[in-house]
């Protein structure tokens, strides 16, 4: 039985025209862990976490959630499971053409048919949060700064208080004081929800900070996973060169001389 684990994916695959991808990658969420995926530019994390959510369509392989399968499922199936989601984009992706309120209420009137008074409440309370005070959520996106940004799109992400949270590049485009205050407020939302997380990203201060468990993408496969705390003495080759950000390792380059 699979329980315990929130997330099990099994020889997954998928390719765009030759490129392949991800290749027979197998994966594991275990319930109310935070799990940070680390692998470098181009390496699949993000075409993992749109298979998982089900904007991509693997080639081969399966992808329970909640011991339920995702891979061929219907659309209600699917949308039963996608309630219980939250997500943060790579650059936010907030509706430039709404208030910031409103964007963090989306999910509570369009996913959930709340009321806009009511969602409007709650919409409030997560802006207070993630330390946005109430007349931020009355201006539009492109009036506030990258780091506020990222964190209306952390409010608009728990604003549903789901059971699953992704997370794609968080503090990626931020400077550091920004990122930490970003990466507590993370594991504070993480820890207050009692929700499972999966963060790609490519910071490993962030990995450090937020990370129960870490995996490690490389060639289509997870190369390595374990704690967290042991990425630093991991001895595995590839995650060292990763984590020393070294040129020299296992994994190549395809640079050319000038
Ligand atoms: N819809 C698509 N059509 C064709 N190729 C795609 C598509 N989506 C992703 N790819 C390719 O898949 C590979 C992996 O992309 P992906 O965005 O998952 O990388 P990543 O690990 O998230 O990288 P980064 O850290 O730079 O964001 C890339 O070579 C990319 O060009």
């Amino acid at each position: 039985m699979s329980t315990d684990l929130k997330i099990k994916v099994r020889g997954l695959s998928k390719a765009f025209g030759r490129k392949v991808v991800l290749n027979n990658l197998d994966l594991d969420v275990q319930r109310g862990q935070s799990l940070v995926v680390i692998g470098g530019s181009g390496t699949g994390k993000s075409v993992l976490i749109k298979c998982i959510l089900g904007l991509l369509t693997p080639d081969k392989g399966s992808i329970e959630i909640d011991g339920q399968e995702m891979v061929g499922a219907s659309s209600d199936q699917r949308e039963d499971v996608m309630r219980k989601f939250g997500m943060l984009f790579q650059g936010s992706a907030l509706f430039d053409s709404l208030p910031v309120w409103e964007n963090v209420a989306f999910g509570l009137i369009e996913g959930r048919g709340m009321k806009r008074k009511a969602a409007k409440e709650i919409a409030v309370r997560k802006l207070g949060a993630v330390g946005l005070g109430p007349e931020v959520g009355e201006l539009y996106p492109a009036e506030l700064s990258g780091g506020m940004q990222k964190r209306v799109s952390l409010a608009r992400a728990i604003a549903t208080e789901p059971e699953m949270i992704f997370f794609d590049e968080p503090t990626t485009g931020l400077d550091p004081i920004m990122s930490q205050v970003i990466n507590e407020l993370i594991s504070k939302c993480v820890n207050d929800l009692g929700a499972t997380a999966l963060t790609i990203t490519h910071d490993m201060h962030s990995l450090r900070e937020i990370g129960d468990r870490a995996a490690m993408i490389f060639e289509g496969r997870i190369v390595w996973a374990g704690p967290a705390s042991d990425v630093d003495h991991s001895g595995n080759g590839y995650v060292d060169q990763f984590v020393h950000g070294r040129a020299e390792g296992p994994i190549k380059m395809p640079i050319r001389p000038l």
